[in-house]
C-alpha cells in the first residue's frame, strides 16, 4: 500500500502524526516518538518564547468518551524544539509555535526564519487554556494582521493550527483570509475549547484551572473534527494542505478523515489512552479497509467523500 505523501518539501512515509502537545514536550517523549515506526512524522509541544510551567493540576482528565485538559501550555521553551528540530531525525518535523501576543509570534517565527531549520513550521493560533488569552483564529481580522505581518519576512514552509468553528459562514470567513497567503498546510481541528466535565458524585469539577473549563478531544470530537477538514478542504485553494486532527480511535477513523481531504490525520487523546502502539493498530485497521475496499493508495479516496 502506498502511504507516502510530501508536505512543505518533506516526505512523510505514513500519514499519521502525534497531535501537537501529547508526548511531545520532553527530550525522552520526543525520542519514544522517533521511535515509533508507523509515525509519519514528528509534532512538536507548542514552544512559546519563554519555558513555561502551564496550569496548575490536575489539568487533564480522562473520560469514556474522550479527554478534558486546561494544560496552559507547558512547554521547555523554544530554544529548545528548535534545537530538537535541527538536529538530524529519521522521519520530517513539524516545529509547533505559539505566542502570547502577536508580537511574541513574530519575534518567535524570526529565529526560526533565521535558523538553519529546513523542515516545517505550525503557527498554534487556537489554544483554549492560557488564561486570559483568547484563541486568536476566532478574531478573523486579527488572524489575517498576523499573517501578513508573519509573511512579510518568513519564507520558510508554514502552516496553521486552527480551532473548530461551528457556523458554515465562519468557514467562509477562515477560508478567505487562508487562501490570501502562501501557507503550506492547515491543521484542524485543535480542542473544542471550553468544555465543562462535571464529577457527580463528588459535585465537582474534574480539573482546576479556570473553574474547570478546558479543550475537549477524543471520540466525542471526531464529528466536529470531520466537518472542519471537509469543509476547510472545500473551500482553501488545493495548494494548501489539510492535517486532520481530532476524535481518532480507529482506522476507519483515519479513513473518514482522508475521505473527508486530509493529507495526514494526527492522533492525540487516544496516544494517552493507549500508549504509542495505538499507530500499529490504526495502520493495521486502515490497511484492512484499504484492502478491502480495493485501495492500494490514500490519492485513490482522499477527499472523495460522496453526498447524497
Ligand atoms: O493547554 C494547552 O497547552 C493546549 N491544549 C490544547 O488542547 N490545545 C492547545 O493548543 C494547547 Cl497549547
Amino acid at each position: 500500500l502506498n502511504f507516502t505523501s510530501t508536505l512543505g518539501g518533506q516526505t512523510f512515509n505514513s500519514p499519521f502524526l502525534n497531535a501537537s502537545g501529547i508526548h511531545c514536550q520532553t527530550a525522552e517523549e520526543l525520542a519514544d516518538l522517533e521511535g515509533v515506526k508507523e509515525l509519519g512524522g514528528i509534532v512538536t509541544k507548542s514552544a512559546t518564547l519563554e519555558a513555561r510551567a502551564g496550569n496548575d493540576k490536575p489539568r487533564y482528565y480522562d473520560l469514556a468518551y474522550g479527554s478534558i485538559n486546561s494544560m496552559g501550555l507547558p512547554n521547555s521553551g523554544y530554544n529548545f524544539y528548535l534545537d530538537y528540530v535541527q538536529k538530524e531525525h529519521a522521519k520530517p518535523t513539524i516545529l509547533s509555535v505559539a505566542g502570547l501576543s502577536v508580537a511574541d509570534v513574530i519575534k518567535l517565527l524570526k529565529e526560526v526564519q533565521a535558523s538553519d531549520y529546513q523542515g516545517l513550521t505550525e503557527l498554534n493560533l487556537s489554544c483554549p487554556n492560557v488564561i486570559g488569552e483568547p484563541q486568536t483564529a476566532y478574531d478573523f481580522e486579527t488572524t489575517r494582521k498576523v499573517l501578513t505581518e508573519v509573511f512579510s519576512f518568513f519564507t520558510k514552509p508554514l502552516g496553521v493550527k486552527l480551532p473548530p468553528y461551528f457556523d458554515l459562514v465562519h468557514f467562509d470567513q477562515i477560508a478567505a483570509v487562508l487562501n490570501d497567503f502562501p501557507l503550506t498546510h492547515v491543521n484542524t481541528i485543535n480542542s473544542v475549547g471550553n468544555g465543562l466535565v462535571v464529577d457527580v458524585e463528588k459535585e465537582q469539577v474534574v480539573t482546576k484551572p479556570k473553574g474547570g473549563f478546558g479543550g475537549l478531544g477524543g471520540a466525542m470530537v471526531l464529528p466536529t473534527a470531520l466537518a472542519n477538514v471537509r469543509a476547510l478542504r472545500q473551500r482553501l485553494n488545493p495548494s494548501i494542505a489539510i492535517l486532520g486532527t481530532g476524535g481518532v480511535t480507529t482506522g476507519a477513523d483515519v479513513f473518514a478523515h482522508i475521505l473527508c481531504g486530509a493529507q495526514l490525520v494526527s492522533v492525540g487523546t487516544q496516544v494517552i489512552k493507549e500508549g504509542l502502539g495505538v499507530y500499529a493498530r490504526l495502520e493495521k485497521e486502515l490497511s484492512d479497509i484499504m484492502e478491502a475496499k480495493g485501495y492500494t493508495s490514500l490519492e485513490d479516496f482522499r477527499g472523495k467523500l460522496q453526498v447524497m
